[in-house]
């Protein structure tokens, strides 16, 4: 048959699959030995990225089905991601922080997220891997305050956190009269301006202008497209206003010294001070990357809290064995009669230490909504080996790494049969043995290691808090926020549907690959009224 007789449908699928098999074999990876499996797809270059964009993270659980691997490659476009699928897989990746670097991504944050200009590029990215050896420069200095800080000024955290949210309790519902609220809403609203409070002081631009608490939300929503969307100012308009908001708010707070006033956190104020002295950015630059640090404290911290006290309100059996171990941990004190309120004293440290079933509860809601991925960027070629099994994969030079802790937290092999559902009692093994070895005085790191009922210990599974050396500094005071918050609910409330009916908690609104806790779906309208007997209470919080 001559060529002009050939149907011409047949001669266009045939030019198209002949290029997209050229395009494949000339651009798209190769695999090396050495490489972990290659995910097949059936649009070569783009069909995994597309699934990305549709699925999320989700796609990360369709793979696992259909491919159960430890650690594997999507080959996509011209690079690779290789996706991080088991514990023993993930310890390997942590124990490489040398050459997968999280600093890298960071810095690419800072330039398409957070705005920063070339001459703070240039500051951010001096040694950021440390390439000199010394960890010196910006980023690996203010690593390393943290850390410190984050423990030897806990208490002060605490205690600026619970100062600034137990004005929203006692203000609801008072004299025992029922009121309506949005749980979502009045949660996020009052958490994250309490949060930022705690770290920025009584002038934190959250607390003069409370409207910005919803142009920060706005702004989470739209990280993952900031970071690919051209001209956000013009695509993406209402979150870069949002954001532009922010900025100008933030600049004036450090224009004007706010962060010099008593009552401000000595993490921000030495974040201030290396940032603008030592390191010479600007102030404009100090406020715009500051909202990173909103972010690491705010977006996973209250949807965390919103979903573990859903769980609690859910279940009436876990509300009553959970109010029981909070009410051992609330002193009651005078003022029932002549008029004075009551004082209802709420022990946090006896929370953390002494309440093995909420503890197991708020680690069981952190492994099913925290389980954000975890990206690297292979700065080196590297050979990651697996302990347990001996295996070696290299992993190579400009690929992605992600560990997909959506999978791993839900892999019944190690949760066990019941891994899809919420069980409030998983993580007591966890949480009662830490008890017994700290003779009832003391509580596991909220990251610790789980155990699970027979008391085998999963090194590497629970990856809510990341781990090695980026683990989450911020987690233990992350635990007392969670932890006040819900059990001021828990002992001093009761919160219903507003037809009288048990609490139903909203559906989870699902996982985005760049993106925080999953927050719920849509809002849920409750009645709250102060719990019989606690009608008059003024609550108080100590450590
Ligand atoms: C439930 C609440 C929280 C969760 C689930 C969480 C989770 C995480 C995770 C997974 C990482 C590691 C990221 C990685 O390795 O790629 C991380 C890092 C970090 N978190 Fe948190 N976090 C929480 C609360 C907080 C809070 C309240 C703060 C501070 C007030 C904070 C500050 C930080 C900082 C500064 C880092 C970066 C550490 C570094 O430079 O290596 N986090 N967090």
């Amino acid at each position: 048959m001559a060529l002009s007789e050939m149907p011409w449908t047949l001669i266009a699928t045939g030019t198209v699959a002949i290029t997209a098999l050229f395009i494949s074999r000339t651009l798209a990876p190769v695999k090396d030995p050495q490489e972990p499996p290659f995910i097949p797809t059936s649009i070569p270059l783009i069909g995994h990225l597309i699934q990305l964009f549709r699925q999320g993270a989700g796609y990360l659980s369709a793979i696992d089905k259909n491919h159960h691997h430890g650690l594997y490659t999507l080959p996509i476009l011209t690079g690779r991601l290789y996706i991080v699928n088991s514990p023993e897989w993930a310890l390997a990746m942590h124990k490489a922080h040398k050459t997968l670097s999280f600093n890298t991504l960071v810095v690419q944050a800072m330039r398409a997220i957070f705005g920063f200009d070339e001459a703070s590029m240039q500051v951010i990215e001096d040694n950021m891997n440390n390439e000199r050896g010394d960890r010196s420069g910006i980023l690996l200095e203010m690593h390393d305050m943290m850390f410190g800080a984050f423990v030897q000024q806990i208490d002060e955290l605490n205690a600026n956190f619970m100062q600034c949210w137990i004005p929203h309790i006692n203000a609801l519902a008072p004299a025992g009269k029922p009121e309506p609220i949005s749980l979502w809403y009045w949660l996020r609203h009052h958490f994250s301006i309490a949060s930022a409070a705690s770290l920025y002081g009584p002038k934190s631009p959250l607390t003069l202008n409370p409207s910005l608490e919803n142009d920060f939300w706005l702004f989470e929503n739209s990280i993952g497209p900031l970071f690919s969307v051209p001209y956000p100012s013009v695509f993406l308009r209402k979150a870069y206003q949002a954001r532009q908001r922010l900025f100008d708010a933030f600049t004036e707070y450090t224009e004007l010294d706010r962060y010099k006033l008593p009552g401000t956190s000595r993490l921000i104020q030495t974040r201030a001070e290396m940032t603008l002295g030592q390191f010479g950015l600007t102030e404009r630059m100090f406020a715009q990357g500051e909202l990173s640090m909103m972010f690491a404290a705010v977006v996973n911290t209250v949807p965390v809290t919103f979903w573990l006290l859903s769980y609690i309100l859910a279940d009436r059996e876990l509300h009553a064995e959970v109010r029981a171990e909070v009410d051992r941990c609330v002193d009651i004190a005078g003022g029932e009669s002549g008029g004075t309120r009551r004082r209802c004293v709420l022990n946090v440290t006896k929370l953390k230490a002494q309440c093995p079933l909420f503890n197991s509860a708020l680690r069981e809601t952190l492994r099913i909504t925290a389980t954000m991925n975890i990206n690297r960027l292979v700065l080196e070629d590297t050979l990651l080996t697996n302990h347990s099994t001996g295996e070696t994969f290299l992993v190579k030079k400009g690929s992605g790494l992600a560990i997909a802790a959506n999978v791993m937290h839900f892999e019944k092999s190690i949760w066990g049969d019941d891994a899809d559902v919420f069980n409030a009692r998983r993580f007591l093994p966890t949480t009662e043995k830490s008890k017994v070895d700290g003779e009832g005085s003391k509580t596991a790191d909220v990251a610790a290691t789980f155990r699970d009922a027979k008391g085998k210990l999963h090194s590497g599974a629970f990856r809510s808090f990341g781990g090695g050396n980026n683990v989450c500094p911020g987690r233990q005071f992350a635990q007392t926020e969670i932890q006040s918050v819900v059990a001021l609910f828990v002992a001093g409330f009761e919160v219903d549907m507003p037809d009288g009916a048990p609490y139903k908690p909203p559906p989870s609104e699902g996982l985005r690959m760049i993106a925080g806790v999953s927050k719920p779906g849509m809002d849920v309208e409750v009645h709250v009224r102060r719990r019989t007997g606690h009608e008059d209470g003024e609550w108080v919080c100590e450590m």
